[in-house]
């Protein structure tokens, strides 16, 4: 039987990059697509091959219960808007969501198959209804950690973070490239006289960087030629929120009955879709180098061990090499010098494809029996 299945927040970016992973996996043949919006209802739906149709009201309860499954990448708001209201009407199909308000609610499970498809599948046989996808950043370490976490080697782990743009938003991936382009606006006389003095053109940028010409509605403050050491709000005990759902999302998605502690800083950096995060790993028992590198690389396919070696991991090991892939290379694993329990690494990934869309596309499919 076909699924009827409701797409909300599919022109958005995190909508974007699943309507395109559903298209390049043939995911739209076999169900019965609608498609809704909060903000241009009766306009024309993207035609996913099975003809033309119109756009829903995203905020009409009736139209969308009559969907066997809701797939939202729409935003919090939007889900707090819905979801009780819809769930109140005794609607009892699949909610699929991108969005970080019911992950930690008791009847939802966060999805990264790859790493808890046991737990998906366990929800599912007991009835389960609403499944969330993880935050990027949580859903990328797990994914490139996953065969240290499945053989039970970690006992806790500090995750620092390079976030890049696109966990913002598209206004800010826009920005970011505004400031790159303004800063060689204003350096470009120096670059052009080869024998300009280094120090002036450094004062020029710091000071345009610094100053109100520069483009930062969006971000408040400089990200090119600069970095931010917050991601999201406060939470009361100093963290960042970003920061504060590592621990609890992450042991939500292993299911752990004694919580590993995973605590670490995060930052926004230049980069535009890839998120990097270096780890400082405390193992459970002393292990050789060479058995936690096959460990990594053999978790599941989309991990990779990098070899700990300089040209590979320039190549590698970077948001240029990772960008609009699916790839999750792990890299730098060396023991550090604090004793041979300590372990370092470094992990980088699409923080829209495995991140955000990903985990989402192949909950469906789990739904439709593909996967
Ligand atoms: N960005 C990220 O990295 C991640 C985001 N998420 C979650 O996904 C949700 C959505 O994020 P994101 O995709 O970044 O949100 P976007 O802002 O890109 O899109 C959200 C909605 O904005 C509306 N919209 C208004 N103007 C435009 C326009 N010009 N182009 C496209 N859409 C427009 C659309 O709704 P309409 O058609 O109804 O007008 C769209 O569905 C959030 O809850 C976020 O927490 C989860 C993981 C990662
Ligand atoms: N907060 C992430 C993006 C995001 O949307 O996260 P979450 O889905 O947990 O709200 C970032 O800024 O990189």
């Amino acid at each position: 039987m076909s699924l009827t299945v409701g797409f909300v927040g599919w022109r958005g970016m995190v909508g974007s990059v699943l309507m395109q992973r559903m298209r390049e996996e043939n995911d739209f043949n076999g169900i019965t697509p609608i498609f809704f919006t909060t903000s241009q209802a009766g306009q024309l739906a993207p035609d996913v091959g099975q003809g033309a149709s119109t756009l829903q009201d995203a905020n009409d309860i009736e139209a969308l219960s009559q969907c066997d499954v809701i797939v939202t990448c729409q935003g919090g708001d939007y889900t707090t808007a819905v979801y009780s209201s819809l769930r109140a009407t005794g609607w009892s199909g699949y909610w699929i969501d991108a969005a970080s308000t019911l992950r930690m609610a008791e009847e939802s499970i966060i999805v990264l198959d790859p790493v808890n498809r046991a737990n998906i599948d366990n929800a599912l046989n007991a009835g389960g209804k609403t499944f969330v996808g993880g935050n990027c950043t949580v859903s990328l370490m797990l994914m490139g950690l996953h065969g240290l976490f499945a053989e039970d080697l970690v006992e806790w782990v500090s995750p620092m973070t390079y976030q890049a743009a696109s966990g913002s938003g598209a206004r800010h991936m826009r920005e970011l490239i505004s400031q790159m382009g303004s800063i060689h606006q204003v350096s470009k006389p120096y670059l052009d006289d080869p024998a300009s003095a280094i120090l002036e053109l450094d004062k020029t940028v710091a000071d345009h960087i610094r100053s109100n010409e520069y483009p930062s509605d969006q971000f408040g403050v400089p990200l090119a030629g600069s970095l931010i050491p917050w991601i999201d709000k406060a939470v009361d005990n100093g963290q960042s929120k970003e920061e504060w759902k590592a621990q609890v999302e992450a042991n939500k998605i292993l299911g752990t009955s004694q919580p590993i502690p995973i605590d670490g800083l995060c930052v926004r950096v230049g980069a535009m879709r890839c998120h990097s995060q270096a780890m400082t790993i405390k193992l459970k028992k002393d292990i050789s180098v060479s058995s936690i590198e096959s460990i990594i690389d053999n978790a599941n396919q989309w991990a990779s061990l990098v070899p700990n070696d300089r040209e590979v991991t320039m190549r590698d090991l970077s948001p240029a090499a990772v960008t609009g892939t699916m790839n999750i290379p792990v890299g730098r694993v060396r023991k550090l010098a604090m004793g041979d329990q300590y372990l370092g690494a470094f992990t980088v990934g699409d923080q829209l494809l495995w991140g955000a869309a990903e985990p989402l596309r192949r909950m469906l499919a789990i739904l439709k029996k593909d996967l």
